[in-house]
């Protein structure tokens, strides 16, 4: 009898990643890998098969029926991969609110607690529940849980957490929230089993992918977080600006004319990298190029982000350590080493050779904060919270 599998859907801003895992000895370890490119027309399935990648042609239409998207998606999944018995199917959810502060299963009073928040991360939430409609109407028996970018951040003080506006506006939500919580849950995990003394301190994790945040942790506790009430806040990003002048909302819909909907479009995905170059929102793109936009873009990348680090390390009083993580952060020496060159002031110091190879370590040891590279695993926290809840035991990381 094959042993039961937990398939997990990460419905990020352009793409859905799928993971596949086993149950082995308890805890699921991944057997496999595949991202939707949602972007793409006609949409692609590309896979991860041992070392090699293979493309799909999907005859589902992106914004057709997804049930069968998904019905076709898991026959090819199932022709390369041993599906075996379905225990689970987790899904990332970027939004709880103030309703989720962990892990839950999916029914119709926690489904429509999610839809609720639909309108407080556009570019996320209807994927996610667009996937979980389609997976519940394929596979209705299928227990499907969720797990929230939101409830790492719960324990981020109230300090951090209000705006400056009145009051009654953060009594009605208005607030920071924060994003990528299970990729920083993920990372201050990886943190822990690699290098506990750094973990144990105050270290700034730079998500750094299409869709990009930073977090400063204490002892592995979220303490500020660079996106704020919604995922446009903070750094800039592939397509969208980051912390931005409200004034300058204000100015676009006043004398400027736009709409709300023209205004929504450009701040998801006009702006950010794409918006700055006029070129490309993908950094491997900007850096081949050597046009001044090009550049241009970088350069306000790297400034900001270095300035948000600072931010956090503020609130956290000091800083230890720097991990880079996600899409840029993982695979950009250039990128980081950019970063690290406007924290040199801060006494950092970063080892050309080990940047370069995307090391674990890539700081200097007479550097006076150390710098790492942890690659993330969203769907791990969420296979690993999937199996959690649907079996009662406690979430082990
Ligand atoms: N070698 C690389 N492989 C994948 N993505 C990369 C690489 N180098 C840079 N990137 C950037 O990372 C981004 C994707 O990161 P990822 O963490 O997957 O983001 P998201 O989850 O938001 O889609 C892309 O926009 C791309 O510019
Ligand atoms: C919260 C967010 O922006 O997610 P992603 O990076 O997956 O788009
Ligand atoms: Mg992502």
């Amino acid at each position: 009898m094959t042993a039961g599998r937990i398939i997990t859907f990460n419905a990020g801003s352009s793409t859905v990643k799928v993971g596949i895992f086993a149950l082995q000895l308890g805890r699921p370890r991944r057997i496999g890998k595949a991202v939707v490119d949602l972007a793409s027309q006609p949409l692609m399935l590309r896979l991860k098969v041992a070392d090699q990648q293979i493309e799909i042609t999907l005859k589902a239409q992106a914004d057709g029926d997804d049930t069968r998207l998904m019905d076709e998606m898991f026959s090819e999944l199932a022709r390369h991969f041993d599906l075996g018995s379905l225990t689970s199917a987790g899904h990332r959810i970027v939004h709880g609110g103030d309703l989720f502060t962990g892990p839950v299963v999916l029914d119709e009073v926690t489904l429509k607690q999610i839809s609720g928040l639909v309108d407080l991360a556009p570019l996320h939430q209807p994927q996610a529940l667009r996937m979980i409609n389609a997976v519940r109407a394929l596979l209705p028996e299928l227990p499907q849980t969720g797990s929230f970018d939101t409830a790492f951040h719960t324990t981020v003080p109230d300090t951090v957490r209000r705006f400056a506006l009145p009051r009654v506006y953060g009594e009605q939500g208005v607030k920071r929230y924060g994003f990528h919580g299970l990729s920083y849950q993920y990372v201050a995990g990886a943190l822990t089993a690699k290098a506990p003394e750094i973990a144990r301190g105050r270290v700034v994790i730079a998500h750094l992918g299409s869709g990009a945040s930073l977090c400063g942790i204490e002892s592995g506790v979220s303490r500020d977080t660079s996106m704020g009430f919604s995922t446009l806040d903070g750094i800039p990003m592939a397509t969208r600006p980051g912390a931005l002048d409200p004034g300058v909302v204000l100015h676009m819909l006043g004398p400027l004319g736009k709409s709300l909907a023209e205004v929504e479009d450009i701040l998801y995905h006009r702006s950010g990298l794409l918006g700055l170059s006029g070129i490309s929102g993908d950094i491997r793109t900007l850096s081949a190029d050597d046009r001044a936009e090009a550049r241009e873009a970088i350069d306000v990348f790297t400034h900001r982000t270095a300035g948000e680090i600072c931010r956090l390390a503020s609130t956290l009083q000091g800083l230890d350590a720097i991990v880079f993580t996600a899409g840029i952060g993982e695979n950009q020496p250039v990128i980081r080493q950019r970063i690290a060159a406007r924290l040199q002031w801060l006494g950092i110091e970063l080892d050309a050779k080990a940047n370069e190879k995307n090391s674990e370590r890539i700081s200097t040891p007479s550097s006076r904060i150390a710098v790492h590279v942890v690659p993330t695993d969203e769907e791990q926290v969420i296979a690993d919270e999937s199996l959690a809840v649907t079996t009662g035991s406690p979430v082990e990381l």
